[in-house]
């Protein structure tokens, strides 16, 4: 794959407001200090990947950033929103504008892939109050290239379909920010280039601003145009791909093996 040079450079992304910002955020589980003054800004329209080894804490951070998780200390503002000053129902209408691709799909089996893309919709009823579901349903399947599929269960879709399904979910809600966790695990070489396509693809339609977790270097040097490195508790390293790539740091080298 060749290293996206249609992206906007990172200054003129990083001059534009952050949509998350946290600050010094804190997290231990008893003596276990699992997240130690992590800092991380995402800016509009910008595709920030995260990467960081298996139980650095990835996981902890995006809980205390959607308020599913309260952090022992640090800032965290999403969309203009100090969350933890949110209450219940505020966070959840900012949970709106949020679309998620969870690790591995995690699609309902025992409902159809149209019921599936109308979960989302059923739960935030007052952002799509008056709006006609399956136009969504069906924006949101053409968005992935996959019109034909509303009655399908997905046991009978292959695991890239699966992806593009979940994500179709996610973009349903018309979200300002995607979480991706893993969207290439578990996909062959050729659906998961497909899959990093698409989510480009999504990206310069929607302008959405991307936060992608991932281990897969491939995926990490055609779609960011930065990154952080979740080392040691903390953000330990941040640049480019070209930049961490090249860091005759070992700890930074080790990720790009
Ligand atoms: N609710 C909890 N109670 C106690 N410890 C927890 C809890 N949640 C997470 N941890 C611990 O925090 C650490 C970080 O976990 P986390 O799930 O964030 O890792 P991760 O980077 O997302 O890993 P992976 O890439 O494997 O998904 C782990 O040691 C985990 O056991």
């Amino acid at each position: 794959m060749e290293t996206n040079t249609e992206h906007t450079n990172t200054t003129s992304i990083s001059k534009k407001e952050p949509v998350i910002r946290i600050k010094n955020l804190c997290k231990r589980f008893g003596d276990q200090v699992v997240l130690d003054n992590f800092n991380m800004e995402l800016y509009e329209g910008e595709n920030l990947v995260l990467m960081g080894k298996s139980g650095s804490g990835k996981s902890v951070m995006i809980k205390c950033m959607v308020g599913l998780m309260e952090p022992d200390s640090g800032e965290i503002e999403v969309l203009g929103k100090n969350i933890l000053e949110l209450h219940h129902q505020e966070m959840d209408m900012l949970r709106a504008e949020i679309g998620f691709l969870f690790q591995g799909s995690a699609l309902y089996d025992s409902m159809t892939v149209q019921e599936n893309l109308e979960f989302p919709l059923r739960h935030h009823k007052k952002k799509f109050s008056g709006i006609n579901t399956d136009a969504l349903v069906q924006e949101a399947l053409e968005n992935v290239h996959l019109e034909k599929t509303k009655e399908f269960m997905p046991a009978e879709l292959s695991g890239g379909m699966q992806r593009r399904i979940a994500l179709a979910r996610a973009l349903i809600l018309k979200p300002k920010i995607i979480l991706y966790d893993e969207p290439t695990t578990g996909l062959d070489p050729i659906t998961a280039k497909e899959i990093i396509l698409l989510m480009m693809e999504i990206q310069k339609k929607f302008k959405t601003s991307s936060l992608i977790i991932t281990h897969d270097v491939d995926c990490a040097r055609v779609i960011s145009n930065r990154m952080i490195l979740l080392l040691e508790q903390t953000n330990y390293a941040e640049g480019t791909f070209q930049e961490l790539s090249s860091s005759s740091d070992p700890k930074v080298q080790a990720f790009f093996k």
